[in-house]
């Protein structure tokens, strides 16, 4: 071929090569969807904008379990509550459904080499050496560590009281609770006390406190439309490109990273210094201290992908747990009701404590307190607190749905083929409220369902309780026990000891997503998480 013929040659081939991917590309146009709200940001503002569960409920209500939406500059994306489609995702198809490129840079951002951000091989390995840290018997051990701190809190609150005017006070407890799960996943994961509550000024636990509110809550137009640009530019270039942004939020983050790697680096060191056990029973930094020495290629991790692991878990174990936490009082103070009942069952087991001699309440007691066990049941599914997970098929794929939809021309379909790399934003609120597993009174919050024996519909769905909060399969929440025990832990030492009444704030509460879900008060959410509740000296018998 001439040499001149060359380039218009090659450009003809892409043209017609784009033209016959264009045309042959599975379409998802006869989907139908809510209108395209700006062709800059599509729907992704309305959905990071408006207070968690909104467009999901207007979205589920006009078009059913799943609707095109739009991403920005034109890209469209689909928006799946539908239950067997979600359960087809995250808990039958393995890898075959990536975490998309804007959700790997926040992995990286908050955990460089760790597990949330890792994929297929690397995501196996890391997972099947952490796994025996998440055992049961290893984390119904914590159970102690976790009354000891929740009783920490408690201590602080008495004191708050103490010195105030009609022995009740107004306090944000958002603060306070987040300070404690600092303390308590870092001494229960790495025996590393940072004394949050105490006050003590730690700068690894005062780098965690807000952290999630201060970067990734309600994003500008123009950093959604950045976002845009993360698969052409790699997560990798966009993760270290935030990282350096003279943003106040970003400069947080920067800030926690080098002191989490500062302390996790020394701890490693520390626990490399000592006796690697044997096998029996190990915590979390001796699995890892021996995954960096192990000759196994298929057990070992690098010093860096462990000190991204212990960021991650500091991180995963406190944000969530603050916000699960949060608003499980919050839903204590709105319902005296419940919150008598499952008083009225603590006072049952301390006296039953009491009579046996025992020191104090034990995993064995809280396990059997019904009320307790309904009750977080349903703070899990009112409550999801990381309210959306993003993912894209690496193939072309087809969701099964449970509900057929009519689409745009009039079919009836009951299975959606979908593209290759298509955005997929999957509604945990929705899901965990969908009336074909709850019911019609899915929407009220009512720890009284978990209590019947009868189902309203199919169960079996994701980790716990039927609901998709902690997510499901290869991918699903490696702490769920770890968050299900302290949780027990907390509310029964918190609710022993305290009232929890509603402040006349929490009018304006709302459920902000901030990457996960957290507690904001209108008007101030620059304040980050805010939950300002009653606190009071509970009756004793
Ligand atoms: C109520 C509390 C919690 C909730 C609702 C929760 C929720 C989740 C969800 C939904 C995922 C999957 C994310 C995705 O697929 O995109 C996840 C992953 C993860 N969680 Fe949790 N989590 C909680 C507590 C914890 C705790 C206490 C820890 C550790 C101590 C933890 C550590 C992790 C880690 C390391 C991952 C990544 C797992 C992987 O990629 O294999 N989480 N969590």
């Amino acid at each position: 071929m001439e040499d001149y013929l060359a380039l218009p040659v090659l450009i003809a081939t892409i043209l017609l090569y784009t033209l016959y991917k264009r045309l042959t590309r599975i379409s998802i146009a006869d989907i139908p969807g809510p209108e395209r709200h700006s062709f800059w940001t599509g729907n992704w503002q309305q959905l990071r904008r408006e207070e968690v569960g909104t467009m999901d409920n207007e979205w589920r209500d006009a078009f059913g379990g799943i609707a095109r939406i739009w991403h920005a500059l034109g890209r469209d994306a689909l928006w799946v509550s539908d239950p067997q489609a979600i359960n087809y995702i995250l808990g039958k198809s393995g890898y075959a459904f990536e975490k998309t490129p804007e959700r790997r840079v926040t992995a990286l951002l908050l955990g460089d080499e760790g597990i949330d951000g890792a994929d297929g091989a690397t995501h196996r390995r890391q997972r099947r050496v952490m796994e025996p840290a998440f055992s049961v018997p290893v984390v119904k051990a914590f159970f102690p560590t976790f009354m000891q701190y929740a009783e920490s809190l408690c201590l602080q609150w008495a004191d708050l009281i103490d010195g105030s005017p009609g022995g009740s006070s107004a306090v944000n407890i958002a603060d306070d609770v987040n300070c404690a799960m600092v303390d308590t996943v870092c001494d229960a994961a790495f025996d590393y006390h940072t004394g949050c509550l105490q006050n003590a000024h730690n700068q690894l636990a005062k780098s965690y406190m807000n952290l999630m509110s201060a970067f990734g809550s309600r994003p500008s137009s123009a950093r959604i439309v950045f976002d845009y640009f993360t698969e052409y530019l790699t997560p990798r270039f966009v993760a270290a490109l935030y990282r350096n942004l003279p943003i106040r939020g970003f400069a947080k983050l920067r800030h926690n990273r080098a002191v989490a790697y500062t302390v996790a680096g020394e701890l490693l060191e520390q626990r490399l210094m000592g006796d690697l056990p044997g096998t029996a029973q190990l915590g979390l930094m001796d699995v890892f201290a021996r995954a960096t020495v192990s000759p196994d290629a298929n057990s070992r991790m690098s010093r860096s992908e462990v000190t991204s692991q212990m960021r991650i878990i500091m991180f995963a174990g406190s944000e969530t747990m603050t916000n699960t936490l949060t608003f499980a009082l919050l839903e204590l103070a709105r319902h005296p009701e419940y919150q008598h009942r499952l008083r009225a069952e603590i006072r049952a087991a301390e006296k039953d404590v009491r009579a046996r001699g025992a020191e104090g309440i034990a995993l064995a007691d809280v396990e059997a307190m019904p009320f307790l066990q309904a009750f977080i049941k349903e703070v899990i599914r009112f409550h999801p607190v990381a309210p959306y997970l993003y993912r894209r098929p690496m193939e072309n794929d087809v969701l099964p749905l449970s509900t057929p939809i009519t689409t745009r021309s009039g079919k009836v379909i009951r299975e959606v083929p979908i593209p290759k790399g298509l955005r997929l934003v999957l509604s945990i609120p929705r899901f965990n409220s969908d009336p074909t597993i709850w019911g019609e009174d899915a929407h009220v919050f009512n720890p009284e369902r978990h209590l019947k024996s009868e189902r309203n519909g199919p169960t079996g769905f994701g980790l716990y309780a039927n609901t998709m909060t902690f997510g499901a399969g290869v991918r699903g929440c490696i702490g769920w026990r770890f968050a299900l025990y302290e949780l027990q832990a907390f509310l029964v030492s918190l609710v022993s000891h305290f009232d929890f009444s509603p402040t006349e704030d929490i009018a304006r509460l709302r459920r902000e997503h901030a990457g996960s879900m957290v507690a904001m008060l209108d008007g101030e959410t620059e304040k980050g998480a805010q939950l300002p509740l009653r606190v009071s000296l509970a009756a004793r018998d």
